[in-house]
């Protein structure tokens, strides 16, 4: 997964810097460029051959949503479409494995960023250290920070800041409001970066699962907006509800 990470990354960075794209719209209006496309035909092909028996969710590969299962590999070759379209970075890779509704494992790759987050096999999260070569090389294990509920750090989306999200924040005393795109707001509260990320908006399993795992393995949480029970993928549409990601410690029910 994080060999594939890397080859679309790369992918995506020749045509970021080719500066010659074409924006196209989807279904949901949505952008998509030819990055995505190339991204997840990389990612798509790579995992077919690695992991012939498991099914493969992708966005850009809508007969894929159909299936109804809980075990599988989920693809967002290009999240933050709208970061990479007004050339703002904050665009990821995203692969992540699923297990019985529970995202396990996870790489976000950053490549505008030059980060790269992801899980180990003992469940544990990392940071690597670049440049990213064929073999892993320097990592750190990532933590999530100890918060200070009258003093957060939150993150929130760039380019999707509902209304509602800002009156959510609103609620709570904050030192530190940073915004940013993708699924690097999951890996900003799993370092450490930021305590909370509320989520009260639209987003797809495919832009979460990987950052979701990451949180996880760093000590973080991604809870439902609505009830606070745990965010589960291989849901309906694989939409998710609204959502919070947080470090242990943060007061969801501020006053
Ligand atoms: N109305 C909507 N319906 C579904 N997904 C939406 C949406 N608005 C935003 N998103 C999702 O939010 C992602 C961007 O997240 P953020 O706002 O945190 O940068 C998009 O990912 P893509 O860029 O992969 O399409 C998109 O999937
Ligand atoms: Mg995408």
């Amino acid at each position: 997964m994080r060999t594939l990470s890397l080859a679309a990354g790369a992918k995506i960075m020749e045509i970021y810097e080719s500066d010659d794209f074409e924006v196209k719209s989807k279904s949901d209006d949505s952008p998509v460029t030819a990055a995505d496309e190339a991204a997840d035909a990389i990612i798509s092909a790579g995992l077919r051959e690695a992991f012939p028996d498991m099914a493969l969710v992708t966005e850009e590969q809508s007969a894929s949503h159909t299936q109804d299962v809980s075990t599988f590999l989920i693809v967002d070759p290009l999240d933050g479409t709208k970061e990479f379209v007004h050339r703002r970075g904050d665009f990821t890779v995203n692969i992540a494995l699923v297990e019985d509704g529970v995202p396990t494992r996870g790489v976000v790759y950053a490549p505008a960023k030059g980060r790269m987050f992801l899980t180990l096999a003992d469940g544990s999260a990392v940071e690597e250290d670049g440049p990213f070569g064929d073999e892993m090389g320097t990592t750190r294990p990532i933590r999530v920070s100890e918060p200070d509920n009258d003093a957060l750090m939150v993150v929130a989306s760039k380019s999707h800041l509902t209304d509602e999200t800002k009156d959510y924040i609103a609620k709570y005393a904050t030192k530190d409001f940073k915004s940013a795109g993708s699924s690097l707001k999951f890996c900003l509260v799993a370092t450490g970066e930021a305590d909370l990320y509320p989520r009260v908006g639209r987003t797809m399993e495919w832009d979460t699962a990987a950052g979701h795992a990451v949180l996880n393995g760093a000590g973080g949480a991604v809870v439902r907006f609505e009830d606070h029970e745990a965010l589960t993928y291989g849901k309906d549409g694989f939409a998710n509800p609204y959502f919070i990601a947080y470090a242990p410690g943060v007061d969801l029910k501020p006053a």
